[in-house]
């Protein structure tokens, strides 16, 4: 079953923490990242971890492999469940943060980030490619074969890395909306976005929401509603076996 975690995109932590107490019982998962990470600091996960939430600590390293090591090595000694990095922060990048995940004790999992959700094939045709999904598939392929656990990408992709790496990677999909309209309205800064339904049925692990639960009047309905779309989609259509990649 898919699992959704509530990104906790704010500026102080005091903010952060009520919100993970409003939701505490309704969702398992919390997400870090640069914004609420670079103001609280580490201290912020701890306090997560002591309500009993899993941490997934989204700040997506990109940096020569002896530096990202070094700061998974930091993430994971924090207790965090879960981290991000880019993939095209090449092979020995990837293969440097697996092994610093793999000796600590928490070994937590790994997800490359392989397009941003707010990129566009205008945006992805300044690196020399405008297929998306292409460009995607291939990012894919690297953190596949550098041990990754998963991939970061929107729910228009999943599909595709789930059949290209035959139910191996893990996907966590951002742009996440509940009514996903044609015309972008409510996708806010995302480009490419689906409905929590659609993301199920294309394979999706983990949908990644942010601003349309933590900014509703009601968070723990709004939960509550994305949790019912998912359900309601039922188990994913063309997905691996279960246990392919998590056990
Ligand atoms: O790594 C991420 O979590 C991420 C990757 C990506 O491609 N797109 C993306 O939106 N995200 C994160 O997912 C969250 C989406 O937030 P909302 O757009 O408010 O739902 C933000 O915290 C982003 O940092």
């Amino acid at each position: 079953m898919a699992e959704l975690i509530i990104a906790l995109d704010f500026p102080h932590a005091e903010q952060a923490l009520f919100m993970a107490r409003t939701v505490h019982g309704e969702a398992d998962w919390v997400k870090i990242g640069l914004e609420l990470f670079t103001a609280a600091g580490p201290r912020v996960v701890t306090d997560m971890k002591e309500l009993g939430l899993k941490v997934f600590l989204d700040l997506k390293f990109h940096d020569i492999p002896n530096t990202v090591r070094g700061a998974v090595r930091s993430a994971a000694n924090l207790g965090v469940d879960m981290l991000t990095l880019h993939a095209s922060g090449g092979r020995a990048m990837l293969e440097a943060a697996r092994e610093a995940s793999l000796t600590s004790r928490q070994s937590p999992l790994l997800f490359a980030v392989t397009v941003l959700t707010s990129m566009s094939a205008e945006d992805t045709a300044l690196l020399g490619r405008n297929d998306v999904p292409g460009l995607v598939r291939d990012l894919a392929r690297a953190s596949g074969q550098a041990g990754l656990d998963g991939v970061v990408c929107s729910a228009l992709e999943a599909k595709l890395v789930k059949e290209d790496s035959r139910g191996k990677l893990a996907c966590l999909t951002p742009g996440i909306r509940l009514a996903a309209s044609p015309d972008g309205a409510g996708a806010d800064d995302q480009k490419r976005v689906a409905d929590p339904a659609f993301a199920v049925t294309q394979g999706s692990d983990y949908l990644v929401v942010g601003r349309p639960i933590t900014g509703a009047q009601d968070p723990a309905a709004a939960i509550r509603a994305f949790q019912r779309a998912m359900a309601e989609a039922g188990p994913a259509k063309g997905k691996p076996e279960d246990g392919a990649w998590n056990g």
